[in-house]
């Protein structure tokens, strides 16, 4: 059995270190992230973490870890941003509000499947146009849902979340924990 990691998001690797785990190897999905007509954000992460874990090539007994990370302003999804200007857009729709992150992680082994989506609240305050251009400037908007990073200096920005902390980072993990023994993976053996 290999433990693979299907993602590209290098916070998701660093992640997974905190649990002890390295991946044998790390397999990043081509899939498409369009939402549907109307669709949800919470029904939409779970579904993109799904479609990457089913995308991602592995052996029958291999182990598969997928997950995906949606920014929800009610019942507008929030992606990445494509440019500074969509980052801007984006962090003046959540400042002075709540918005919830959504993290959906998938695990897949041959043709079982097990996913579970973590939903926490977050507290932007009100971001001033120095703040924004400051944060605009750091680029640390790039490649991020919502166009912030919690775990850098956005955290100025954050007095309040309730949830989980690494949820939002990009991987909830209790949960992913809990997901990879369901699937069959030793990660608490006891030492020989
Ligand atoms: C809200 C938030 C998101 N993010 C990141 C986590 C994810 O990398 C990214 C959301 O995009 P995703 O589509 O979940 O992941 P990805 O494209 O980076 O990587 P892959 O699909 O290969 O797994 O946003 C943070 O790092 N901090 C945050 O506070």
């Amino acid at each position: 059995m290999k433990f693979i990691l299907g993602s590209g998001s290098p916070r998701r690797l660093e992640l997974l270190a905190q649990l002890g785990l390295t991946p044998d190897d790390v397999r990043p999905p081509d899939i498409d992230e369009t939402p549907l007509k109307a669709e949800l954000p919470r029904p939409y992460c779970a579904r993109m973490a799904v479609e990457k874990v089913r995308a991602v090539k592995a052996d029958p007994d291999d182990l598969v870890l997928c997950a995906d990370t949606t920014v929800a302003l009610g019942r507008r999804i929030l992606g990445k941003p494509g440019d500074a200007g969509e980052a801007a857009e984006f962090l003046l729709a959540m400042s002075g509000r709540r918005h919830r992150v959504i993290t959906a992680v998938a695990v897949r082994r041959g043709d079982r499947v097990w996913e579970k989506d973590v939903v926490t609240q977050v507290r932007m305050k009100a971001i001033s146009d120095l703040e924004l251009n400051f944060y605009l400037q750091t680029g640390e908007w790039r490649g991020k849902a919502g166009g912030y990073g919690i775990q850098g200096p956005a955290q100025a920005f954050i007095p309040w979340i309730s949830g989980s902390f690494s949820a939002v980072v990009g991987l909830p993990l209790a949960e992913t924990a809990g997901l990879l023994q369901a699937a069959g993976y030793p990660l608490f053996k006891e030492a020989p």
